[in-house]
């Protein structure tokens, strides 16, 4: 469905993303999950075709997104703070959906509007900043574009709000299967969602993989320091604390019954860290192998 191959681009002659290669190549909601800075929209607006690599080759259903028609019919990339017309309405905003969008969905845009309780006459630019995000995100989930890109899709929408976009997107997805690529710095709240996971760290695909994979990873150890050092040895630790005689450390590898039992062995407790912890602590300890 999308394919970078060997894609490189800079700002001003600084590298943003460094020959990246990367496929997707069945209908999933895939998250991008990198810190700030790891290139993350400029991966995104170069997908969307406002961009042109400088060296490499993207393909979109196997078209050039870049001032491509044909690639453009099967796309819809909603950026944070997405650029809308500053006298539209939300009425404008689905005629702009209709007209832009082949197989856009009129009954959920209109469902969407009621439970998000966006009003239909007022401009856009005089909502709050959580009603333009759901603006936007309706804008996005009714297009059912083939490939749906949401940069930050959450922004200032409240606990309630949030639920709402997440059984949305699923609805949405299970109506009509397709790739949505999804970035996001709340990584806990969508992973249950998402069957695919793309790391982006300095401008590199640190990883691409299955979401049950990675989403089993990172495991907390806490115990007498000889006893997790014991445990631990020839591990890969990814964060390591002192208190006293106590350690606790973070190894990456897969909460697993093994790792349970050898823990009760020794006296240790064992805890699964979150996905967003393990994601920090993997990228920070690259850094530092890095240098
Ligand atoms: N228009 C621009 N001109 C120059 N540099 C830019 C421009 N846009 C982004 N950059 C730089 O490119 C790098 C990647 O930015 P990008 O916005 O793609 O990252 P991101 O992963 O989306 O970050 P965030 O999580 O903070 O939104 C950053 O170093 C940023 O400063």
């Amino acid at each position: 469905m999308i394919r970078f191959d060997q894609v490189s681009y800079s700002y001003h002659q600084t590298p943003v993303l460094n020959n990246i290669t990367l496929h997707e190549n069945e209908p999933v909601i895939s998250a991008i999950w990198g810190r700030n800075g790891a290139g993350k929209t400029t991966l995104m607006s170069l997908l969307a075709g406002h961009n042109r690599p400088d060296d490499g080759r993207i393909q979109v259903m196997g078209e050039d997104p870049y001032n491509n028609l044909a690639a453009q019919k099967h796309l819809c990339y909603i950026q944070e703070n997405h650029p809308l017309g500053r006298n539209w309405t939300m009425n404008d905003l689905v005629r702009f959906g209709q007209y832009f969008h082949p197989q856009w969905n009129q009954e959920f845009a209109e469902r969407l509007i009621d439970q998000f309780e966006l009003p239909s006459k007022k401009k856009i630019v005089k909502f709050s900043k959580g009603m333009k995000t759901a603006a936007q995100m309706i804008l996005g989930l009714a297009s059912y574009a083939d490939i749906t890109i949401l940069d930050e899709p959450t922004n200032g929408l409240d606990a309630e709000k949030r639920k709402y976009f997440y059984n949305a997107l699923l609805e949405s997805y299970e109506d009509h299967p397709r790739l949505f690529l999804i970035s996001t710095h709340h990584i806990e709240e969508i992973q249950p969602l998402c069957e695919s996971l793309i790391v982006l760290h300095r401008g590199d695909v640190m990883y691409h993989q299955q979401m049950e994979e990675i989403r089993e990873r990172g495991v907390l150890l806490t115990g007498l320091i000889s006893d997790v050092d014991l445990v631990t040895k020839g591990e890969k630790i990814i964060e390591s604390a002192q208190l006293g005689s106590t350690k606790k450390v973070m190894i990456d590898a897969s909460y697993s019954r093994e790792w349970k039992d050898i823990a009760q062995a020794h006296g240790l407790s064992i805890e699964k860290a979150t996905l967003q912890d393990y994601l920090v602590n993997l990228t920070r300890k690259h850094e530092e192998v890095k240098g």
